[in-house]
């Protein structure tokens, strides 16, 4: 019976936000007794319009301790202990996660998923792991040695574009936007020492690249009106007809048109900001507002060509001189509404010379910070769904109670499509009932099915009149471990390396760090320690930066063919071996670290994002866990050098994206209503 494997069930949850909430109180209304909750952070305004168990007198406070608070009132006689901390701190360790019957992830980032993955590998505990984007969301089961593990299956890579595209070639507004804020603002505001490709095309051409360093940088006595009407001249005109006449570029495209601020302010140039009150006064920092300052008040308002401009001259204006102390070391932040003003209007004046309609503050807020909306109820749907896989795991376990009619565990995927509000006429209805039933119904009891479908169905919306936009929900076959990954595999991995040359210290940094993703190696021959984390003592200073040739040579165990070296995150209690082979040469283009790893799987594949199903691409906030994850970066990628613009932290992923051709993965909203009739997509990517 289910709901004795419920009542006996000790459940770990990690994350208590969106989907976490939505669980918690399920898991409690579904009977499960006794809960464990970890979750660092502590409760936002922002969080309130989702996570239900939370109000506004919360703010500020533990979301584990007030979630379960919350629980208890219509739950008193169950147990919930909360952690207010971090799910990679060393007490969660490989005992702590043994006394659980099965964990659950209601996580938004990779780095903590692929840490508790490996725990419950190391634990030998089922995970359920789940994630949303939207109206997208997904729920996969990992049992050790039964299915693939969370990192069996490549995580798509950051959204990339070329950086061509991005300086000289702009088609869509989302390329205006990383323009804007990853260049131009970059440029202005940020680290001066780091790279930056504004003018990789322009001083291609006539100017040398000392002159246009010269443009933005401010002197001294210089007049602020002045210098901003310098900038904008400079990259929205000058810029501009410089690229033009690079004829090549423009034959099949459309010529775009450079804008001068004289042409658009012109009436103005003796009082620039119009009737601006320049003593405007601001609370703090953040709150300074060019928008503010010129008397605009709707972020829902798409300015026009003059408006964009006064927008973005008042901002560099303030910027200077409000915010003069931060300038030199911004980087660009969605909740800084300065910094949002101004990337809007530059991106909206740049769209305006390439053809390219403009946007809102709001929408280009929207995808500056790659945010997609989360939506409670999707949050709801998937924590249903957490529950369901969740008892059929546990009914697996307990082998006395109908093992053979308990289906092996699985992973639904489902997209859920509700066309945009106010654009078709919207009716409530409760469809939870068509969705359980396609679902495993079989698997729970019927009460049980009640309960969770009456506290997950309230605010599920649905339209009418597009019947076909339905939702689609999606048994995947169970599959097999993925052999070659090495986080679920036992077969060592090997190494390629010229031991002559490199350094035990390259195998750490290259190898070890960036792509097994070990924050805390400890390296071992046998029973020999060669490498261990932390300071490091003076006899292994010699060792770590001594070539491996002869590190190795001292050793008393080697393989035949090689090395074998056990590599064991102590952070993450993960253990792996590598069989160290040397090889003389390498291929400079090709394996330019001069190291082949193998018997792993690389975690992220650019060309597989092309046909991959809308689940993966919607950029992800709360990010679905196998495809979205941590998607949530836009970089470019030049064709010489490779570049990141935020820090990504699967490094492992970062050399598919020295491409030209991979690119664009942002695409239309629209991209989001799918999945109909598109399972061959599906099955083909996990199968595979
Ligand atoms: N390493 C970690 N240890 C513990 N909790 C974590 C860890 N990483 C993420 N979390 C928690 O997972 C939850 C993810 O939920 P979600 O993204 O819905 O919430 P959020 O971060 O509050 O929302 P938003 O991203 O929109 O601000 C968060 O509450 C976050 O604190
Ligand atoms: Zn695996």
């Amino acid at each position: 019976m289910a709901s004795e494997a419920i009542k006996g069930a000790k459940v770990l949850m990690v994350g208590a936000g969106g989907i976490g909430c939505e669980l918690l109180k399920t898991l409690a209304l579904s009977g499960f007794r006794d809960i464990h909750i970890i979750d660092m952070d502590t409760i936002e305004v922002s969080n309130l319009n989702r996570q239900f168990l939370f109000r506004q007198s919360h703010v500020g406070q533990s979301k584990a301790k007030v979630a379960r608070d919350a629980v208890l009132k219509f739950r008193p006689h169950i147990n919930i202990k909360p952690y207010h901390a971090n799910v990679k701190d060393p007490e969660f360790n490989v005992d702590f996660f043994k006394q659980f019957n099965v964990v659950l992830n209601g996580l938004d980032n990779l780095d903590a998923r692929r840490h508790v993955n490996r725990l419950c590998l190391a634990a030998d505990v089922p995970l359920v792991e789940s994630g949303t984007t939207g109206f997208l969301g997904q729920v996969t089961v990992h049992v050790k040695g039964k299915t693939e593990c969370y990192e069996c299956q490549p995580k798509p890579a950051p959204k990339t574009y070329p950086v061509c595209t991005i300086t000289s070639t702009p088609s869509k507004f989302v390329h205006c936007i990383v323009w804007a804020k990853d260049l131009l603002f970059a440029k202005l505001f940020g680290d001066k020492n780091q790279d930056n490709d504004l003018n990789v095309r322009s001083s291609d051409a006539a100017s040398s690249s000392e002159n246009v360093e010269d443009v933005f940088v401010r002197r001294n006595d210089e007049d602020i009106e002045q210098y901003g009407r310098k900038i904008f001249d400079h990259v929205f005109g000058y810029n501009i007809e410089l690229a033009l006449s690079n004829e090549e570029t423009w034959k099949n495209r459309n010529r775009p048109k450079p804008i001068y601020s004289k042409d658009i302010l012109s009436d103005e140039l003796a009082q620039p900001n119009g009737n601006v009150d320049k003593k405007c006064a601001f609370d703090d920092e953040f709150s300074v507002s060019a928008m503010a300052s010129l008397g605009m008040k709707n972020p829902q308002d798409i300015w026009s060509l003059k408006e964009n401009s006064r927008i973005f001259l008042e901002a560099l204006r303030l910027f200077f001189t409000h915010r003069g102390k931060d300038v030199g070391n911004l980087t660009f932040d969605k909740d800084d509404q300065l910094a949002v003003e101004f990337v809007t209007a530059a991106a909206n004046i740049r769209a305006a010379s390439f053809g390219i309609p403009p946007y809102s503050l709001f929408e280009a807020k929207g995808i500056a910070g790659n945010i997609v909306h989360a939506v409670a109820t999707t949050n709801a749907v998937i924590a249903g769904l957490i529950v369901i896989e969740t008892i059929k795991v546990l009914q697996n376990d307990i082998k006395s109670y109908r093992y053979n009619a308990i289906p092996v565990p699985s992973s639904y995927y489902f997209g859920l499509v509700v066309p945009s509000f106010g654009i078709c006429c919207m009716k409530r209805m409760k469809i939870l009932f068509l969705l359980y039933i396609k679902l495993a119904l079989h698997s729970i009891n019927f009460l049980m099915f009640l309960l969770i479908l009456f506290w997950t169905s309230c605010r599920m919306t649905y339209c009418l009149e597009h019947p076909s936009r339905k939702m689609l929900l999606m048994p995947v076959e169970p599959f097999e471990p993925n052999k070659s990954c090495y986080v679920c595999s036992e077969t060592p991995l090997s190494l390629e390396i010229n031991t002559k040359r490199a350094k035990l210290k390259d195998f750490v940094e290259k190898i070890v760090k960036a792509k097994l993703g070990m924050n805390l190696p400890l390296i071992m021959n046998s029973s020999n320690l060669l490498y261990e984390a932390g300071d490091v003592e003076d006899d292994m200073v010699a060792i770590y930066s001594a070539n491996l040739e002869k590190v190795l040579a001292e050793l008393p165990s080697p393989v035949t063919g090689g090395t074998m070296l056990t590599v064991e995150d102590m952070q993450q209690e993960f253990v792996c071996n590598v069989n160290i082979k040397h090889r003389e040469e390498f291929d400079e283009e090709k394996e330019p670290d001069s190291m082949v790893l193998s018997g792993w799987t690389q975690h992220v594949s650019a060309p597989e994002n092309k046909d991959k199903p809308a689940a993966n691409n919607g950029a992800s906030t709360s990010g679905a866990s196998v495809p979205a994850a941590e998607s949530d970066e836009i970089s470019i990628v030049s064709p010489t050098k490779k570049r990141k613009l935020t820090d990504v932290p699967n490094a492992p992923g970062n050399e598919t994206r020295n491409h030209q051709d991979e690119l664009q993965v942002i695409d239309d909203e629209d991209d989001l209503v799918m999945l109909e009739g598109n399972m061959e997509g599906f099955k083909k990517r996990k199968l595979s």
